[in-house]
């Protein structure tokens, strides 16, 4: 945008002046994020996970077919925040702070600031960082209760996030990256998780993974290895196994990890089309290639030769290749291009008749005739 602008500046300077004149402190990082992470709380300051629950609680009761609800600020209300499905005290706690702490003024609405509390979370807690946009209007009046619940079956979350706007994929990895933060608190759950009687926990909170502070995947992966200890997982009591419900519902194709290959670029060297012929040389096919904006050269084996074969010593074999190209030896760092030479197929292997048969010759080296004998 171009300066000035009085709501965007606003935004802009909410968003990023997070340090030193100007700042917000509920966006400063100056105190509270560097530490907040692995401490998980800083003086009255709320917990990152609350900041992030109260605008999913918040959020929640969107319907998207009537366009109504949403992220607008409608938790502050006590009447929303009464209601079981806001359960817990963070939601008062925070909403406090906000009004305590954030900027609000007729260009950044409270709304603004509960998505942007939620997005610093995630950024001050490793996560990536995300785009921001204001321009939320603030509730009135509460909204209609919709916040999704642990004991409910998972037909009703499928339909309580597709009336929030999102598919069945797009639940599993929101609830997958909600529970990546924090756990569930014995005092309001105490039918889901058990006094723990552990003195570091004192709030009894059964944490969703190990890295309970940290936005990452963890939540997934130890619910793909069956190390979980996620309370909605594998909780005693089966009823309120939401994220079990949820995580599994597509046969797990969502939370099972990828691991894709490395990065595929064109390899500078590469041996092909290696044939024996005979049953002493080796022989290489020679083209050239272009695919996009690469293209390949192929070499024979043997510059000198008109047919291009090398002769090698049957009995020595061959165990590896190395090319100089251009002055440059190509060994892949010294290891080389692998060759088996035990077995190869003879190029006097070949197809005839009809219907066709193959007759296939393999050439064997001599020192594993002895393997045939
Ligand atoms: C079917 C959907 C969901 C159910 C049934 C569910 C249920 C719960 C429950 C029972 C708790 C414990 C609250 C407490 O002890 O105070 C919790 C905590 C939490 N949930 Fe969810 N949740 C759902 C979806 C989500 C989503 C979509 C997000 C965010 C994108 C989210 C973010 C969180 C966070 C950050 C906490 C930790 C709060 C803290 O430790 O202070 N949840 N959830």
């Amino acid at each position: 945008y171009i300066w000035p602008s009085p709501q965007l500046d606003a935004l802009e300077a909410a968003r990023f002046d997070q340090q030193g004149f100007n700042a917000n402190f509920l966006t400063g990082r100056a105190n509270a994020a560097d530490w907040i992470c692995t401490v998980g709380f800083y003086l009255a300051f709320p917990h990152w996970a609350d900041l992030f629950t109260e605008a999913y609680h918040d959020m929640a009761t969107h319907n998207s077919t009537d366009g109504t609800g949403g992220l607008d600020a409608s938790i502050r209300f006590a009447e929303e925040q009464a209601r079981a499905e806001n359960a817990g005290d963070g939601f008062d706690n925070t909403m406090t702070l906000i009004f305590l702490l954030a900027i609000v003024n007729r260009y950044i609405s409270i709304a603004d600031n509960i998505a942007l509390a939620a997005l610093i979370a995630i950024e001050n807690c490793g996560g990536p960082e995300i785009a921001f946009r204001g321009g939320r209007a603030d509730a009135a009046v509460p909204n209609a209760p919709g916040v999704p619940e642990p004991q409910q079956d998972l037909a009703s979350h499928i339909a309580s996030f597709a009336r929030q706007g999102f598919t069945q994929t797009e639940m599993i990895g929101l609830v997958a990256c909600g529970h990546t933060f924090g756990g569930v608190q014995h005092d309001f759950f105490p039918d889901i998780v058990n006094v723990l009687n552990d003195t570091s926990d004192t709030e009894d909170v059964a944490h969703f993974d190990t890295t309970f502070v940290t936005f990452d995947n963890n939540v997934a992966l130890e619910y793909i290895s069956g190390t979980t200890q996620n309370p909605l997982v594998v909780g005693f009591n089966d009823t309120t196994n939401s994220d079990k419900r949820i995580f599994g519902s597509d046969g797990n194709a969502t939370m099972v990890y990828v691991t894709l290959t490395d990065v595929i670029t064109p390899l500078p060297v590469k041996p092909s089309n290696v044939e024996l012929i005979g049953n002493t040389t080796l022989g290489f096919a020679g083209l050239s290639s272009t695919g996009g904006k690469y293209s390949a050269v192929w070499y024979g084996f043997n510059a000198t030769s008109p047919l291009s074969f090398l002769s090698l010593d049957a009995i020595a074999g061959v165990t590896s290749l190395s090319f100089v190209v251009d002055n440059q030896l190509e060994d892949q760092d010294g290891l080389g291009f692998a060759l088996q030479d035990g077995f190869m197929f003879s190029q006097t292997s070949c197809l005839f008749g009809d219907p066709v048969v193959g007759k296939f010759d393999v050439a064997v080296s001599p020192s594993l005739h002895f393997l045939l004998a």
